[in-house]
């Protein structure tokens, strides 16, 4: 199959730190103007990936190649590669002006040329009017703005970012997400962005690598993986959903087959022998109050009704310790309290399954 050349090639990059394997042999094609986010839970290889791109730490094998350039050997000055952290890291003696005219100042940029560059930068983060202001004197949030901005000031081939906002509070992160898309796409530069919140990264990105164990498990769009999750691991880690283990009792039509569980059968669409040991998904959404004879049904107690503010999520006691979390309580029988046994249904076709993974997840 014929594939267009990605601007990015991460080939079978891996890392190992005292004989811990930390990158398994990793490949990332990354297409020019794409927006791909590294998610995955703390220690999974994340930041080394980043760091490897960067140039900031050595691979023992793999290679990286750039805009049809293998700059695997490159030191992290000479790979056009835009670098932002949690931690500012700005200039603390300098100006806000003065941190985003840095780069270009090193790379001999005519005078010209930094005036009008930084007046752009400092316009498109709305920080215009604190040109003069020392960075000291910045919030956490104006602060991290600058760095992105200077960053992008030398129009870097490739942005990378690291967890740019989990020092800022929930309300300002979301504002600086928002800004940063919007920002990137203005600059037309390709990013790829590190985070270990599954929401910024569905917000966020064209696609997600989800990460785990130094391996990429899936690599989609953000539909794709809420909607398809390729492992269980994928599942488990983005979104909720309710998982019930069983074993495959037959095959029950075209790609679909039934699993006897402790809430009874229930019918998924995948191929599995007879006698498969499996796991059985459904997200909360997909779920609805009452039976539905042709498609899935189970039984479960009420346990909770619990307020969150815009959503309500009614949790459910079942049978083999499966808690069923429901996001709307739309069609909760009138008068319904926790005790009560509801039956709950969702469509067959929407019913995720996998083979039993070796941990129990
Ligand atoms: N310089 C180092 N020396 C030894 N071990 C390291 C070093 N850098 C990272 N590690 C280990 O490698 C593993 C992966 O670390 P990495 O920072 O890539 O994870 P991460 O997915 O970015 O996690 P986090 O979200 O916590 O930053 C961790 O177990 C970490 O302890």
């Amino acid at each position: 199959m014929a594939q267009t050349p990605a601007f990015l090639d991460v080939r079978r990059a891996a890392k190992a730190f005292g004989g811990t394997m930390v990158l398994d042999g990793v490949d990332l094609g990354v297409a020019p103007g794409e927006f791909v986010s590294l998610l995955g839970p703390s220690g999974c290889g994340k930041t080394t990936l980043l760091r490897i791109v960067a140039g900031l730490l050595a691979a023992d094998s793999g290679s990286i190649v750039l805009d049809g350039e293998d700059i695997s050997a490159k030191p992290p000055h000479h790979r056009d590669v835009g670098v932002v952290f949690q931690s500012y890291a700005l200039f603390p003696h300098l100006t806000v002006a003065e941190n985003v005219a840095f780069g270009l100042e090193a790379r001999g940029a005519s005078r010209e040329e930094i005036r009008a560059t930084v007046s752009r930068f400092l316009d498109l983060i709305h920080m215009s009017h604190l040109s003069d202001r020392s960075v000291r004197a910045l919030s956490g949030g104006q602060q991290q703005r600058v760095a992105v901005a200077r960053a992008l000031a030398v129009k870097p081939k490739l942005m990378l970012l690291d967890e740019p906002f989990s020092a800022l509070d929930r309300k300002l992160r979301e504002t600086m997400q928002i800004e940063l898309k919007r920002l990137l796409r203005e600059v037309g530069t390709t990013a790829i962005f590190v985070t270990h919140d599954q929401d910024e990264a569905l917000m966020m990105s064209d696609r997600i690598a989800v990460m785990n164990r130094g391996r990429i498990e899936q690599l989609a769009d953000p539909d794709t993986i809420y909607k398809k999750p390729a492992t269980p691991f994928a599942l488990e880690f983005v979104g909720l959903s309710t998982r019930i283990p069983g074993t495959v009792a037959e095959t029950t039509g075209e790609g679909e087959v039934a699993v006897d569980t402790a809430a009874g059968r229930i019918r998924a669409p995948g191929r599995f022998v007879a006698g498969s040991p499996v796991l059985v998904a459904v997200r909360p959404e997909l779920m609805a109050f009452g039976e539905n004879a042709a498609e899935n049904t189970i039984r479960a107690r009420l346990t909770d009704v619990v307020f969150q503010g815009s959503r309500v999520q009614a949790h459910f006691d079942a049978p083999a310790d499966m808690p069923i979390q429901i996001e709307s309580v739309a069609g909760l029988p009138a008068g319904t309290t926790p005790g009560a046994t509801l039956a709950l249904s969702w469509r067959v076709a929407d019913t995720l399954l996998y083979p039993m993974p070796d941990r129990a997840s």
